[in-house]
Protein backbone atom coordinates (compact mmCIF):
# COMPACT_ATOMS: atom_id res chain seq x y z
CA UNK A 1 0.00 0.00 0.00
CA UNK A 2 1.57 3.27 -1.06
CA UNK A 3 1.29 6.47 1.15
CA UNK A 4 3.17 8.70 -1.27
CA UNK A 5 6.10 8.96 -3.65
CA UNK A 6 9.42 10.54 -2.84
CA UNK A 7 11.44 11.49 -5.63
CA UNK A 8 12.43 7.82 -6.65
CA UNK A 9 11.50 6.60 -3.58
CA UNK A 10 8.07 4.82 -2.72
CA UNK A 11 6.85 5.25 0.92
CA UNK A 12 4.03 2.87 2.37
CA UNK A 13 2.21 2.79 5.59
CA UNK A 14 4.26 -0.25 6.47
CA UNK A 15 7.05 1.61 5.58
CA UNK A 16 6.32 4.70 7.91
CA UNK A 17 5.18 2.55 10.77
CA UNK A 18 8.60 0.85 10.68
CA UNK A 19 10.35 4.25 11.03
CA UNK A 20 8.08 5.10 14.12
CA UNK A 21 8.51 2.04 15.73
CA UNK A 22 12.36 2.25 15.33
CA UNK A 23 12.60 6.18 16.36
CA UNK A 24 10.57 5.54 19.32
CA UNK A 25 13.59 2.23 20.08
CA UNK A 26 16.08 4.96 19.31
CA UNK A 27 14.48 7.18 21.54
CA UNK A 28 13.65 4.69 24.15
CA UNK A 29 16.85 3.87 24.18
CA UNK A 30 18.34 7.32 24.28
CA UNK A 31 16.37 7.81 27.33
CA UNK A 32 17.94 5.08 29.30
CA UNK A 33 21.54 5.92 28.53
CA UNK A 34 21.65 9.32 28.70
CA UNK A 35 23.09 11.29 31.05
CA UNK A 36 25.52 8.08 31.56
CA UNK A 37 28.57 7.25 29.74
CA UNK A 38 27.36 4.84 27.78
CA UNK A 39 25.29 7.77 26.07
CA UNK A 40 28.64 8.35 24.32
CA UNK A 41 29.20 5.33 23.12
CA UNK A 42 25.65 4.80 21.99
CA UNK A 43 25.63 8.51 19.69
CA UNK A 44 29.55 7.40 18.44
CA UNK A 45 27.77 3.94 17.28
CA UNK A 46 24.68 5.88 15.39
CA UNK A 47 27.02 7.71 14.00
CA UNK A 48 28.94 4.65 12.31
CA UNK A 49 25.98 3.03 11.53
CA UNK A 50 24.85 6.46 9.34
CA UNK A 51 28.43 6.09 7.78
CA UNK A 52 27.88 2.58 7.08
CA UNK A 53 24.40 3.59 5.02
CA UNK A 54 26.20 6.23 3.44
CA UNK A 55 29.15 4.60 2.16
CA UNK A 56 27.11 1.27 1.36
CA UNK A 57 24.71 3.99 -1.16
CA UNK A 58 27.65 5.06 -2.54
CA UNK A 59 29.21 2.07 -3.54
CA UNK A 60 32.40 2.26 -1.88
CA UNK A 61 32.98 -0.98 -1.58
CA UNK A 62 35.86 -1.59 0.13
CA UNK A 63 35.19 0.68 3.27
CA UNK A 64 31.89 -0.78 3.40
CA UNK A 65 33.57 -4.08 4.43
CA UNK A 66 35.55 -2.60 7.05
CA UNK A 67 32.58 -0.62 8.27
CA UNK A 68 30.38 -3.79 8.04
CA UNK A 69 32.74 -6.06 10.23
CA UNK A 70 33.05 -3.03 12.68
CA UNK A 71 29.47 -3.03 13.48
CA UNK A 72 29.07 -6.96 13.72
CA UNK A 73 32.17 -6.77 16.16
CA UNK A 74 30.34 -3.55 17.64
CA UNK A 75 26.93 -5.54 17.96
CA UNK A 76 28.85 -7.35 20.44
CA UNK A 77 30.99 -4.51 22.39
CA UNK A 78 27.44 -2.81 22.73
CA UNK A 79 26.05 -5.90 24.77
CA UNK A 80 29.34 -5.87 27.17
CA UNK A 81 29.22 -1.75 27.61
CA UNK A 82 25.84 -1.66 28.07
CA UNK A 83 24.85 -4.46 30.34
CA UNK A 84 23.38 -2.70 32.77
CA UNK A 85 21.25 -0.44 30.95
CA UNK A 86 19.83 -3.80 28.99
CA UNK A 87 19.65 -5.61 32.47
CA UNK A 88 17.63 -2.03 33.70
CA UNK A 89 15.59 -2.17 30.26
CA UNK A 90 14.66 -5.74 30.59
CA UNK A 91 13.37 -5.36 34.54
CA UNK A 92 11.52 -2.13 33.55
CA UNK A 93 9.37 -4.15 31.05
CA UNK A 94 9.43 -7.20 32.92
CA UNK A 95 7.99 -4.79 35.97
CA UNK A 96 5.56 -3.10 33.72
CA UNK A 97 3.73 -6.49 32.75
CA UNK A 98 4.19 -8.20 35.94
CA UNK A 99 1.94 -11.23 34.86
CA UNK A 100 2.30 -12.85 38.32
CA UNK A 101 1.28 -9.98 39.83
CA UNK A 102 -1.63 -9.08 36.74
CA UNK A 103 -4.98 -8.87 39.07
CA UNK A 104 -7.05 -9.88 35.68
CA UNK A 105 -5.02 -13.13 35.49
CA UNK A 106 -5.48 -14.38 38.84
CA UNK A 107 -8.87 -13.39 38.80
CA UNK A 108 -10.00 -14.87 35.31
CA UNK A 109 -7.38 -17.34 34.46
CA UNK A 110 -5.63 -18.70 37.56
CA UNK A 111 -8.78 -18.15 39.24
CA UNK A 112 -7.81 -16.97 42.18
CA UNK A 113 -9.80 -15.11 44.37
CA UNK A 114 -8.86 -11.19 44.66
CA UNK A 115 -5.78 -10.35 47.16
CA UNK A 116 -8.00 -8.49 49.97
CA UNK A 117 -6.77 -4.55 50.07
CA UNK A 118 -4.92 -3.53 53.06
CA UNK A 119 -3.99 -0.61 54.05
CA UNK A 120 -0.74 0.94 55.54
CA UNK A 121 -1.07 4.14 57.74
CA UNK A 122 2.43 6.19 56.47
CA UNK A 123 2.04 8.38 59.29
CA UNK A 124 4.12 6.67 62.01
CA UNK A 125 6.45 5.39 59.05
CA UNK A 126 7.34 9.09 58.42
CA UNK A 127 7.12 9.86 62.06
CA UNK A 128 9.58 7.11 62.68
CA UNK A 129 11.66 8.84 59.50
CA UNK A 130 11.50 12.13 61.20
CA UNK A 131 13.07 10.87 64.93
CA UNK A 132 15.44 8.82 63.01
CA UNK A 133 16.54 11.62 60.81
CA UNK A 134 17.14 14.19 63.89
CA UNK A 135 19.08 11.48 66.03
CA UNK A 136 21.10 10.32 63.33
CA UNK A 137 20.22 6.55 63.58
CA UNK A 138 20.31 4.88 60.25
CA UNK A 139 17.21 3.35 58.75
CA UNK A 140 16.57 1.43 55.80
CA UNK A 141 12.81 0.49 55.47
CA UNK A 142 11.05 -1.12 52.23
CA UNK A 143 7.42 -0.53 51.83
CA UNK A 144 5.92 -2.60 49.39
CA UNK A 145 4.09 -1.58 46.62
CA UNK A 146 2.89 -4.40 44.14
CA UNK A 147 5.62 -7.02 44.00
CA UNK A 148 6.01 -9.38 45.77
CA UNK A 149 8.65 -9.04 48.45
CA UNK A 150 8.64 -12.77 50.15
CA UNK A 151 12.16 -13.57 48.93
CA UNK A 152 13.73 -10.45 51.04
CA UNK A 153 11.34 -11.00 54.22
CA UNK A 154 12.52 -14.40 54.58
CA UNK A 155 16.40 -12.84 54.43
CA UNK A 156 15.00 -11.49 57.68
CA UNK A 157 13.60 -11.68 61.43
CA UNK A 158 10.17 -12.53 60.94
CA UNK A 159 8.23 -9.90 63.27
CA UNK A 160 4.64 -9.73 61.56
CA UNK A 161 3.47 -6.85 64.04
CA UNK A 162 1.37 -3.40 63.50
CA UNK A 163 3.23 -0.70 62.10
CA UNK A 164 4.22 1.92 65.17
CA UNK A 165 6.43 4.57 65.19
CA UNK A 166 7.82 2.54 68.62
CA UNK A 167 8.27 -0.15 66.96
CA UNK A 168 10.39 1.59 64.09
CA UNK A 169 12.69 3.14 66.85
CA UNK A 170 13.16 -0.02 69.06
CA UNK A 171 14.39 -1.60 65.42
CA UNK A 172 16.88 1.15 64.61
CA UNK A 173 17.77 1.55 68.12
CA UNK A 174 21.80 1.39 68.07
CA UNK A 175 21.40 -1.43 71.14
CA UNK A 176 19.15 -3.45 68.70
CA UNK A 177 19.98 -7.02 67.64
CA UNK A 178 17.70 -6.05 64.46
CA UNK A 179 19.28 -2.69 63.78
CA UNK A 180 21.75 -4.13 60.87
CA UNK A 181 19.51 -4.31 57.77
CA UNK A 182 16.46 -3.46 56.58
CA UNK A 183 12.64 -3.48 58.03
CA UNK A 184 10.49 -4.27 54.97
CA UNK A 185 6.28 -3.00 55.43
CA UNK A 186 3.87 -4.99 53.41
CA UNK A 187 0.03 -5.34 53.37
CA UNK A 188 0.11 -3.15 56.64
CA UNK A 189 2.65 -4.33 58.89
CA UNK A 190 5.95 -5.05 59.57
CA UNK A 191 6.68 -8.29 58.18
CA UNK A 192 10.57 -8.97 59.01
CA UNK A 193 13.57 -6.54 60.51
CA UNK A 194 17.47 -7.06 59.13
CA UNK A 195 16.51 -8.08 55.69
CA UNK A 196 19.29 -8.27 53.24
CA UNK A 197 18.19 -6.29 50.01
CA UNK A 198 20.10 -6.72 46.95
CA UNK A 199 22.86 -3.95 45.98
CA UNK A 200 23.11 -1.52 42.82
CA UNK A 201 26.43 -1.82 40.75
CA UNK A 202 25.79 1.29 39.34
CA UNK A 203 28.89 3.19 38.81
CA UNK A 204 27.77 6.71 38.66
CA UNK A 205 26.70 6.33 42.72
CA UNK A 206 28.21 9.39 44.32
CA UNK A 207 30.92 7.51 46.44
CA UNK A 208 29.11 9.70 49.56
CA UNK A 209 26.49 7.01 49.64
CA UNK A 210 27.55 3.63 50.97
CA UNK A 211 25.96 0.30 51.43
CA UNK A 212 22.60 1.21 52.74
CA UNK A 213 21.88 3.64 50.00
CA UNK A 214 23.06 1.03 47.40
CA UNK A 215 20.78 -1.54 48.95
CA UNK A 216 17.89 1.28 48.36
CA UNK A 217 18.36 1.70 44.61
CA UNK A 218 19.17 -2.41 44.30
CA UNK A 219 15.70 -2.64 46.19
CA UNK A 220 14.03 -0.12 43.54
CA UNK A 221 15.86 -1.31 40.83
CA UNK A 222 14.65 -4.83 41.23
CA UNK A 223 11.18 -4.76 42.65
CA UNK A 224 8.49 -1.76 42.68
CA UNK A 225 8.79 -0.93 46.37
CA UNK A 226 9.31 2.23 47.93
CA UNK A 227 12.53 2.29 50.05
CA UNK A 228 13.32 5.07 52.34
CA UNK A 229 16.86 5.38 54.16
CA UNK A 230 17.91 7.73 56.73
CA UNK A 231 21.78 8.08 56.78
CA UNK A 232 23.42 7.33 60.19
CA UNK A 233 26.29 10.01 59.06
CA UNK A 234 24.10 13.16 57.97
CA UNK A 235 20.31 12.43 59.11
CA UNK A 236 19.81 12.83 55.27
CA UNK A 237 16.85 11.20 53.99
CA UNK A 238 16.61 9.41 50.96
CA UNK A 239 13.99 7.90 48.98
CA UNK A 240 14.39 4.91 45.85
CA UNK A 241 11.95 5.08 43.63
CA UNK A 242 11.91 2.16 40.10
CA UNK A 243 15.73 2.72 40.43
CA UNK A 244 16.37 6.35 41.14
CA UNK A 245 17.37 7.89 43.76
CA UNK A 246 16.16 10.66 45.18
CA UNK A 247 18.41 12.32 47.94
CA UNK A 248 18.26 15.08 50.74
CA UNK A 249 14.85 15.00 50.79
CA UNK A 250 12.87 17.30 53.43
CA UNK A 251 10.10 15.00 55.61
CA UNK A 252 7.19 17.12 53.52
CA UNK A 253 9.30 15.90 50.51
CA UNK A 254 9.50 12.69 51.21
CA UNK A 255 5.56 12.40 52.78
CA UNK A 256 4.76 13.72 49.26
CA UNK A 257 6.65 11.55 46.45
CA UNK A 258 5.86 8.65 48.92
CA UNK A 259 2.14 8.34 49.06
CA UNK A 260 2.22 10.01 45.36
CA UNK A 261 3.78 7.01 44.00
CA UNK A 262 2.17 4.59 46.74
CA UNK A 263 -0.98 6.01 45.13
CA UNK A 264 -0.19 5.31 41.53
CA UNK A 265 -2.27 2.65 39.32
CA UNK A 266 -1.90 -1.04 40.83
CA UNK A 267 -3.11 -1.78 44.89
CA UNK A 268 -4.72 1.56 46.61
CA UNK A 269 -3.35 0.23 49.94
CA UNK A 270 -1.87 2.96 51.52
CA UNK A 271 -3.47 6.13 53.43
CA UNK A 272 -1.65 8.55 55.35
N1 LIG B 1 22.54 -5.25 51.21
C1 LIG B 1 22.07 -4.66 52.29
N2 LIG B 1 20.83 -4.94 52.72
C2 LIG B 1 20.32 -4.35 53.81
N3 LIG B 1 20.96 -3.44 54.54
C3 LIG B 1 22.21 -3.12 54.19
C4 LIG B 1 22.83 -3.69 53.04
N4 LIG B 1 24.06 -3.17 52.91
C5 LIG B 1 24.20 -2.31 53.93
N5 LIG B 1 23.10 -2.27 54.70
C6 LIG B 1 22.88 -1.45 55.90
O1 LIG B 1 23.64 -0.27 55.77
C7 LIG B 1 24.55 -0.16 56.85
C8 LIG B 1 25.89 0.32 56.35
O2 LIG B 1 25.72 1.53 55.87
P1 LIG B 1 26.90 2.34 55.17
O3 LIG B 1 27.52 3.21 56.22
O4 LIG B 1 27.80 1.48 54.35
O5 LIG B 1 25.98 3.06 54.18
P2 LIG B 1 25.75 4.58 53.84
O6 LIG B 1 24.95 4.54 52.59
O7 LIG B 1 27.06 5.32 53.87
O8 LIG B 1 24.81 5.05 55.01
P3 LIG B 1 25.09 6.11 56.17
O9 LIG B 1 24.94 7.45 55.53
O10 LIG B 1 24.00 5.77 57.14
O11 LIG B 1 26.48 5.82 56.71
C9 LIG B 1 24.70 -1.54 57.40
O12 LIG B 1 24.99 -1.45 58.79
C10 LIG B 1 23.39 -2.17 57.13
O13 LIG B 1 22.48 -1.88 58.19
Amino acid sequence: MLAFRLGFLDVGWLDLLDISLVALLIYQIYNLVRGSVASRVFVGYLLVYFAYLLVKALGLNLLTTILEYFISVGALALIIIFQQEIRRFLLLIGKSTNVANSRWLRRWVLRQPPAPEFITALRPVLDACKTLSAEFSGGLIVIRKNDDLEKFVQSGESIDAEVSKPLLLAIFSQYSPLHDGAVIISDGRIQSARCILPVSDDDELPSTLGFRHRAALGMSEATDAAIIAVSEESGRLTLALNGELFTNLTLSELEERLSRYLREPGRKAYQL
